[in-house]
């Protein structure tokens, strides 16, 4: 697992204090540029018939319960900057999960994208090239481990 430079963890840490505080709105914002960028995303989330337009589903109980799910895996990184790869099972059985339930590996990074999105509308000025890039090597890291997971469960099934 790559590791972050102090840099990078400073920034991490120093913006996610005050984003951290309002999970749920932030991961709002994110996931509804997730739907913008691939609406089709949208139909991997059982639930998501039931409901209108995505700004509909989106306000949905079990929509808002998965953005808090992401906000927590998104906090738990955060919080373990220095060690990482004690994520590192937790992050495998996550990304088995979703290749379980149909997400692809390039999702992930469109996801990545959102996050990018929802950092820059949230810390305006402070959404710097440094800042921006020290997410992406979480992020990265994150999603890597995933990643791991959702090609074993491929291979798994492939048995
Ligand atoms: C690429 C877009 C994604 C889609 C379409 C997606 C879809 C899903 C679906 C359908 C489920 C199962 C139903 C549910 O719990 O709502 C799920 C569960 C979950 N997702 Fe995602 N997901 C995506 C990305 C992510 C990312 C990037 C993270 C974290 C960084 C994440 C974290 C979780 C968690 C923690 C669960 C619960 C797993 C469990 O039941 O143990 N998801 N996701």
């Amino acid at each position: 697992m790559e590791k972050l430079s102090g840099k990078d963890k400073e920034l991490i840490r120093g913006s996610w204090e005050s984003l951290g505080k309002n999970k749920v709105p932030h991961g709002v914002i994110m996931f509804s540029r997730l739907f913008e960028l691939d609406p089709a995303l949208l139909s991997l989330f059982h639930y998501s018939p039931n409901c209108g337009s995505t700004q509909d589903c989106l306000s949905s109980p079990e929509f808002l319960e998965h953005v808090t799910k992401v906000m927590l895996v998104i906090d738990a990184a955060v919080s373990h900057l220095d060690d990482l790869h004690s994520l590192e099972d937790f992050l495998l059985n996550l990304g088995r999960k979703h290749q379980a339930v149909g997400v692809n590996t390039q999702s992930f990074a469109m996801v990545g994208e959102s996050l990018l999105y929802m950092l820059q509308c949230s810390l305006g000025q402070a959404y710097t090239a440094p800042l921006r890039q020290a997410w992406l090597n979480m992020y990265s890291i994150v999603v890597a481990a995933m990643s791991r997971g959702w090609a074993k469960n491929g291979e798994d099934k492939a048995d």
